[in-house]
């Protein structure tokens, strides 16, 4: 796969650049400019909204599939996404492991069965992270329907841990998930780029791309 990647100074595009390995960069994004030297069929981005716009026209010169995992989107950059996904496969998710995922589809089936408990998200994420709360504290809250508080912490290396809790006087029930290392997120990129060649135009989430997968 020829691929680009916007953000690839970056940490996460470190670990995306290990993990492509025997794929062929051909186009990097980032603060210092824009490097190409070959047409992308795909562009991964994690990396900050104000690059965006970049990341939509180099997809649209190139016909290449988006797989975006950069969070504090605007309404307006998802709206640009949407009509991106007119021309082009895009895969968005605020998360590319699988087990969020999964914790997103539990809590859609079953959080309306706890609507009597009080409910809490609390999320922890190394101290670089520039945004709060994170993108995926706000997809699980979305999955829940509720308008529920978020805590976060930033501190040390975590990669990213999120917790819901749901407690009334007589029981607690916490679901967690923890990232051990980049690399989940990574891998999950990898398999939305596969995703993105397989598929025609549209707008795809990180769950759609799981169900393929067991196909
Ligand atoms: N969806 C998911 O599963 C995950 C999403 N993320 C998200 O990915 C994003 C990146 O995270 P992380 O790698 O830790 O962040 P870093 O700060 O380590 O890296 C950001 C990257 O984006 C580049 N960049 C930032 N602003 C610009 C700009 N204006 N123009 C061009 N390039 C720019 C930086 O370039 P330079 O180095 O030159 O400054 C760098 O390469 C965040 O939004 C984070 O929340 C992270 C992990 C998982
Ligand atoms: O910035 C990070 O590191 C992460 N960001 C994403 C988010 O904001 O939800 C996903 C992951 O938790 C790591």
């Amino acid at each position: 796969m020829r691929y680009g990647l916007t953000g690839s100074t970056g940490r996460m595009g470190k670990e995306i650049i290990e993990v492509f390995k025997g794929h062929d960069l051909v186009l990097e994004v980032n603060d210092t400019g824009i490097f190409r030297h070959g047409e992308p069929e795909v562009i991964v981005d994690f990396s900050n909204r104000e690059v965006l716009k970049t990341t939509i026209e180099l997809a649209v010169q190139f016909g290449a599939g988006v797989v975006i995992g950069t969070t504090a989107l605007s309404q307006s950059d998802l709206t640009d996404l949407r009509t991106l996904s007119e021309k082009v496969p895009v895969v968005q998710s605020y998360n590319f492991s699988t087990g969020i995922n999964i914790m997103k589809m539990i809590l859609r089936e079953f959080s309306s069965l706890l609507k009597d408990f009080e409910a809490e998200l609390i999320e922890t994420h190394h101290s670089g992270k520039k945004d709060a709360p994170s993108g995926t504290a706000l997809m699980l809250k979305d999955a829940t329907e509720r308008d529920l508080p978020i805590h976060s912490l930033r501190v040390g290396g975590v990669p990213g841990d999120h917790s819901i809790v749901f407690a009334n006087e007589g029981e607690v029930i916490e679901i967690t998930h923890r990232a051990i290392s980049r690399k989940v997120f990574a891998i999950g990129a990898l398999t939305a780029a596969r995703f993105c060649l397989e598929h025609e135009k549209g707008f795809y989430s990180f769950e759609e791309v799981i169900r393929w997968t067991q196909r």
